[in-house]
């Protein structure tokens, strides 16, 4: 992605009464959103709530599902995902390049992977990664198509604690570096304010929760507190701290 210059003022996302049924059963309700361009914003919500439905929806991937409502999203969309999606038959830098050509493009590519860190690695099979450099390797496979809005669905649920803390730093300082509107799926509510600019709680198929969150000044315990009561979650270990471990 080119380095970011300018914030653009409309919005990278717009949903107007966005409503998706599977079944019978309505999932999304009308749901209205804005993403206004570069911001990080992660969505939490119950299992079956709809997330990645909805994200499904602004990716454009969901043809076929029954639905209405309006949706405009940028024309340069990245996509990543739990699991890395690596061709297990290519090696990770024809991965990275997948569709892509111009003479440039393998230089670019080569670019995006040492930017995750994964210099060097260009010839290694995605066999031979591990799950936080398959992951790495996804985000330099998006980076490369300069997305203008970056979508991921819980794409550190497979992995593990450190691991995730790493991927954390990587993912915002790749955003911070390049400025897409991120959109990230997440059932972790710590990993939500600790990433992104605003959080949303998607519940009863609409937004229900949309929680700014300011990086200076602001107590990541309260927003975990509003999150959670939001979620409907009791946090015993906060609401009943025990006796210390070693007294
Ligand atoms: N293609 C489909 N066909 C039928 N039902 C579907 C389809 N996709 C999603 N659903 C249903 O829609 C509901 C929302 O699913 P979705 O995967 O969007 O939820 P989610 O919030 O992302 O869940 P999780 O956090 O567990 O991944 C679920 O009840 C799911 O079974």
């Amino acid at each position: 992605m080119a380095p970011h210059t300018q914030q653009l003022t409309r919005p990278a996302v717009r949903l107007r009464g966005l409503t998706r049924s599977f079944e019978g059963r309505t999932v999304l309700d009308g749901l209205d959103l804005d993403l206004p361009a570069g911001q990080f914003t992660a969505l939490l919500g119950h299992s079956g709530s709809g997330k990645s439905t909805l994200l499904r929806a602004i990716a454009g991937i969901d043809h076929g599902v029954a639905g209405s409502g309006t949706l405009t999203a940028p024309e340069r969309v990245s996509v990543v995902f739990q699991d890395s999606r690596l061709l297990p038959w290519r090696r990770v830098l024809p991965n990275v390049l997948l569709g892509l050509d111009g003479k440039d493009a393998e230089e670019r590519g080569r670019a995006a992977l040492a930017e995750v860190g994964l210099a060097g690695r260009e010839r290694a099979w995605p066999s031979e990664l591990s799950g936080g450099e398959a992951q790495r390797a996804a985000l330099a496979r998006s980076l490369v198509r300069e997305p203008e809005l970056l979508l991921a669905d819980e794409p550190f649920g497979a992995l593990d604690a450190l691991t995730r803390i790493k991927m954390h730093g990587l993912l915002r300082q790749l955003w911070e570096r390049h400025r897409p509107s991120v959109l990230l799926v997440t059932h972790d509510v710590d990993e939500a304010i600790v990433l992104a600019d605003r959080v949303l709680v998607l519940s009863r198929g609409r937004i229900e929760v949309d929680l700014a969150v300011e990086r200076e000044g602001g107590s990541h315990g309260e927003y975990r507190a509003r999150l959670l009561h939001a979620l409907g979650v009791t946090d015993a270990g906060a609401a009943a701290p025990g006796p210390p471990l070693r007294p």
